[in-house]
């Protein structure tokens, strides 16, 4: 093989982006494998339910990733990783849900699956990298690898890869990232694939109707986190149905009669209980992270960053300080609403991604 053309797996979901993925590559004239990762057994959902529905891991999206591989006329492989799927998402899902926290399973999908597993698959067919259809970038610096935002800031998916470790950076490719959406869905056309309509995924790839509560209950049975709904001067409001039906801000179905407008301002699964407060309570200056992992080394002191808290957040000005035991303390020059322990934060300097946690 000549030194530019390299054997690449392409992570494919069937979806419109990593199809442009692995076609662009290939017209790049690299070799080009396709694998998909059948995470969730859909069917099981599609039955209870008697809906027809896609998301990044329903059998009609191996399918459709099987035809586009077809037409590109590349080799293509399932990857059966439905148990690894639910010991190491699912589970602490539901754990974090019923523990009072609000969790974000695609950042842990990435970090276990499709650059752990999926990159030791790559591997073991001696591919020279893996590549996604991510829209973030990865960047050759003197001092390491770095994740970059992806150029489109309606699509930059950098926040959900804040654990890319340099050895993954090295093995990682991210062909989109430099596009933007409508570039690829351009490609998309060019290239005659099939999936150029196709719908963008849902938030949450196995819970495809949204209602996560009726999930939660069907994993782990419901009616054990009922309780009481206090104001935070300790005033007793009313009852709830689950601490895991709430999260940090929500506003609506309280079902709560006030003065003001009230919003979920803490969850005390420990107790059983949703605290609730008005819009000033809701204001944090102070969080602490845990399992925070740093893009090159840890920096040895506190650092001024730009931090963002949740996915649709726009990033604000803040005071990093590392802890031990892979901790972090983040102090919002202006506080902020929404904290939300089981959200990750991320920080940045500009573009680039410098390292980030979870909300303790
Ligand atoms: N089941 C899967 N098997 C293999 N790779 C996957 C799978 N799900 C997602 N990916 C990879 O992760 C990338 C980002 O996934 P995400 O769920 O954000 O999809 P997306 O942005 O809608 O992309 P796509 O249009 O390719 O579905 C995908 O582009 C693909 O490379």
């Amino acid at each position: 093989m000549s030194a530019t053309k390299k054997r690449i797996v392409v992570a494919m979901s069937g979806g419109v982006d990593s199809s442009v993925t692995a076609a662009l590559l290939k017209e790049q004239g690299h070799e080009v494998i396709g694998m998909t990762m059948q995470i969730w057994d859909y069917s099981s959902f599609a039955e209870k339910n008697g809906e027809t529905c896609g998301s990044c891991c329903s059998h009609d999206d191996v399918h459709d990733a099987r035809r586009v591989a077809e037409s590109l006329d590349i080799p293509f492989y399932v990857v059966n990783f439905e148990k690894d799927f639910q010991r190491q998402v699912i589970d602490r899902f539901c754990d974090d849900y019923f523990a009072g926290r609000t969790p974000n399973p695609c950042v842990l999908c990435n970090q276990r699956l499709k650059f752990e597993l999926l990159l030791r698959r790559a591997r073991e067919l001696e591919a020279d990298l893996l590549a996604t259809g991510h829209y973030a970038r990865i960047e050759r610096e003197p001092e390491g690898f770095v994740l970059r935002k992806g150029l489109d800031p309606a699509k930059d998916q950098s926040y959900f890869l804040f654990t890319l470790t340099q050895e993954e950076m090295a093995r990682v490719i991210f062909p989109l990232g430099v596009m933007s959406k409508e570039e690829v869905r351009a490609h998309a056309a060019r290239l005659n694939l099939r999936v150029a309509e196709k719908a963008e995924s849902q938030d949450i790839c196995f819970v495809p109707d949204g209602d996560y509560v009726r999930f939660l209950e069907e994993e782990r049975g419901g009616g054990h986190m009922d309780g009481e709904i206090v104001h935070v001067s300790g005033q007793v409001l009313g009852r709830h149905r689950g601490t895991y039906r709430y999260t940090i801000g929500q506003r609506k179905g309280l079902g709560l009669a006030w003065s003001e407008p009230l919003y979920v301002v803490a969850i005390d699964a420990a107790n059983k209980r949703v605290v609730v407060g008005e819009k000033p309570h809701l204001a944090v200056r102070e969080l602490r992270l845990r399992e925070v992992t740093w893009s090159l080394a840890a920096p040895p002191g506190e650092l001024r960053m730009a931090c963002r808290i949740r996915y649709r957040h726009h990033e604000v000005p803040a005071t990093v300080t590392p802890l031990e035991h892979d901790e972090a303390c983040v102090v919002f020059d202006t506080p902020q609403n929404g904290v939300t322990p089981g959200q990750a934060a991320v920080f940045y300097d500009g573009y680039r991604v410098v390292g980030g946690g979870w909300i303790a």
